[in-house]
């Protein structure tokens, strides 16, 4: 395996100081913390960039965190992998905040802004017309462009077609011609824009019987910014059904009839690759087609690694249970499968780059 990421490279390392920073700000600008979640933010900010790894002996989920510690508890956040401390940030985060005992999304706010947003009506306008699989796929990998946390550096980006490092659609559609109706897992990524466009791209599938059912996995509770948890799901459909098209509410009946299902399972919330994922996720994800959204999915399926852009995706994606596809704009160092060569400086993490890439056992 090559070298892993960790805090000490740059990308990571501004992520750290110069995301998070403003992150935290947002929070508290959103929300009438008090002085005890105010402070407990900043005194997170504070040891993630000077202090060591430590686990609360009163945390109530110490055995879990335990469990996916792989000695870095007790070591400077400095020098941890960056997929690992990125996600043990999130979740002290959560709990500076009282999110496990309050239940309120501390980015709730945000994602209801966008939610609301009237230009998502207008942007949306393209659902009244007939759509075929490559606009679908195309909208849900764009989708990923609209990432609240993204947004907080880098601003909007746009990533147009012939940005694309690596396009596997048409290998994706003939698998699924050949094959379906199959059923089609989606482990998502961003709530909003993100979403409302997976939501459309599950329709397709399921009424163009490509897929038999589709399963949504989302996050546990809320993490990376906007990343989407079950009750997202619930907004985005309600708003889906809005929009022109029926998607909304083809979506609501296959849900009442069976044909889409909404799953979580804490595996999502962890630090740790993929590889890593117990025996009851790996046989869910084993069933059909497994669409992977975004960048830390995508993060957590090759590893976090300093890989070689020229490494195949299929071997990095060998250990998995069944065929999968990758939808994801580039926002972090990690790349395969994709030509590199005379590529502008920053073309990795600037947001301006795509990939669908597919493996199949
Ligand atoms: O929402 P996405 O596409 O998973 O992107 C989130 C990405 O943002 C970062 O937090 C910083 O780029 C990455 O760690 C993460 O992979």
């Amino acid at each position: 395996m090559p070298p892993v990421i960790t805090l000490e490279s740059s990308f990571a390392h501004q992520v750290f100081h110069e995301r998070h920073p403003v992150l935290v700000q947002r929070l508290k600008d959103a929300h009438p913390y008090g002085p005890a979640q105010r402070t407990a933010l900043d005194t997170l900010l504070e040891q993630t960039h000077t202090g060591v790894i430590t686990l609360a002996d009163d945390a109530f989920d110490r055995a879990q965190w335990l469990d996916w510690d792989r000695g870095h508890f007790g070591t400077p956040w400095a020098k941890a992998p960056f997929l690992w401390a990125e996600s043990y940030f999130y979740r002290l985060l959560l709990g500076a905040v009282g999110y496990f005992e309050t239940g309120v999304d501390p980015f709730g706010p945000a994602k209801t802004a966008e939610l609301r947003s009237p230009s998502l009506d207008s942007d949306y306008g393209w659902l009244a017309e007939p759509l075929d699989f490559d606009a679908v796929l195309l909208a849900s990998l764009y989708g990923n462009r609209a990432d609240l946390g993204f947004q907080l550096i880098a601003g909007n980006s746009t990533a147009a077609h012939d940005q694309l490092v690596a396009d596997d659609s048409a290998a994706v559609h003939a698998f699924l011609r050949r094959n379906g109706p199959l059923p089609v897992t989606f482990v998502l990524d961003n709530a909003g824009r993100e979403l409302v466009s997976d939501l459309v791209f599950a329709d397709h599938l399921l009424t163009s019987g490509l897929a038999g059912e589709i399963t949504l996995h989302t996050k546990p509770v809320p993490y990376y910014v906007s990343d989407a948890t079950i009750t997202d799901v619930g907004d985005c459909l309600r708003r889906l059904r809005d929009l022109p098209g029926g998607a909304g509410n083809r979506l609501h009946e296959a849900a009442a009839e069976g044909r889409l299902r909404i799953r979580t399972h804490p595996f999502h919330c962890s630090p740790l690759s993929f590889h890593d994922m117990p025996a009851d996720l790996r046989a869910e994800l084993g069933a059909g087609l497994t669409v992977f959204k975004g960048d830390l999915n995508y993060r957590r399926l090759v590893g976090d690694f300093h890989w070689d852009a020229a490494t195949p995706f299929g071997e990095t994606v060998s250990y998995l249970p069944g065929p999968a596809v990758a939808l994801r704009i580039l926002k972090s160092e990690v790349v395969v499968g994709a030509e590199h060569h005379g590529r502008e400086p920053g073309w990795r993490t600037a947001g301006t780059h795509a990939m669908v890439q597919f493996a199949h056992p």
